[in-house]
């Protein structure tokens, strides 16, 4: 669907098609456990988060160098532009190559060759904000912090993402009073595996102003009551939620329900090379599953462009709000 709109939940490495994972593989001379695409694509049936996690990180082993971090981020930024996105809040994982034996600079490096280039290139204004692995040490975080303290301008905010049960928000409430007293922006997953009480935690102890999923908050009615009296933006992705199980169907998934509600729910793609689909895709899905009306959409878009941070171009904000307004739906 080309209803403008801001993609607010994104992972770069999310992006990483099985096209482009056998062409990074050959040009950096890496052996895949799969004989080509289509048996890669079989490996694509997800029991929950962490089954997603474990292909997730073994594919990156292909990203070596900031050429390929810009490939990716420039292959996302056309499939994202021809579905409508007119803005895009990128998550990646530093920790996820660092690990590996990449310097940092090379990640960002990279990712900004693309992003510097997307107003121009594709029409995609962008931020970047940098995630922390929740199933690492909180340490590891505060290190990875420290580390990206030089491309600070190139970085809005901080996430907090990963397998998430069993590693509240709590364990980086020191990593995230830092990021804060650094000025960032504050976001983490919350609530998509984990229980409605991370989310309370993640808005009192991290402080975070959008929530990632957030999705079993509707097991929580008080929960619910304060995220609508607060106007706390969720960054759902529905098509995910199918695909990690954490909805049994789409038919099933409660956006319309949260939105009935009150609550300022977005629609987002997470990892669309692994969920079957980029932004236009899951509000085309939402539409035809859930009967959204129209003006339902209009509000998902709207939202998503008030819950964007981009508080330094109110003027560029106003334009892509413009834009939603005058949407003749077909
Ligand atoms: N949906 C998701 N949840 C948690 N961590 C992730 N990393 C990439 N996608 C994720
Ligand atoms: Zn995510």
């Amino acid at each position: 669907m080309s209803l403008p709109k801001a993609e607010l939940h994104l992972h770069i490495e999310g992006t990483l098609e099985p096209e482009l994972a056998f062409e990074l593989a050959a040009r950096n001379g890496v052996t895949l456990p799969y004989g080509d695409t289509d048996e890669l694509r079989e490996a694509y049936r997800f029991e929950d988060l962490q089954s997603f996690l474990n292909l997730y990180y073994e594919l990156m082993a292909v990203l070596r160098t900031e050429r390929d971090f810009a490939d990716l981020t420039n292959a996302y930024l056309a499939r994202a532009a021809a579905q409508g996105v007119r803005h895009a809040e990128i998550f990646f994982d530093p920790q996820a190559h660092t690990k590996r034996g990449l310097e940092l600079g090379t990640v960002v490096e990279g990712l900004w060759r693309a992003l510097e280039r997307s107003e121009a290139e594709h029409g995609v204004s962008t931020r970047l904000i940098m995630c922390f692995l929740r199933d690492d040490p909180a340490e590891s975080a505060m290190e990875t912090l420290r580390a990206a303290e030089p491309y600070l301008d190139r970085i809005v905010g901080i996430g907090l993402d990963s397998a998430e049960v069993g590693h509240p928000p709590v364990k980086f409430r020191e990593v995230y009073e830092a990021a804060a007293a650094l000025g960032l922006r504050r976001v983490a997953h919350a609530g998509e595996e984990g229980p409605p009480a991370y989310i309370t935690e993640a808005l009192d102890v991290l402080g975070v102003e959008r929530v990632d999923h957030g999705l079993r908050c509707v097991e929580d009615a008080d929960l619910v009551e304060r995220l609508v009296r607060e106007r706390v933006p969720l960054t759902l992705c529905p098509l995910s939620n199918v695909r990690l199980r954490t909805v049994d169907t789409l038919a099933g998934h409660p956006l319309p329900a949260m939105l009935d509600a009150g609550l300022m729910c977005t629609v987002n793609s997470d990892d669309p090379a692994y969920f079957g689909g980029y932004a236009g895709d899951n509000f085309d899905a939402v539409r035809e599953a859930l009967g959204l009306t129209d003006e339902r959409l209009r509000e998902l878009a709207r939202n998503s462009f008030l819950a964007s941070f981009l508080e330094d171009d109110e003027e560029l904000r106003a334009r892509y709000l413009a834009e939603v307004e005058g949407y003749e739906f077909t």
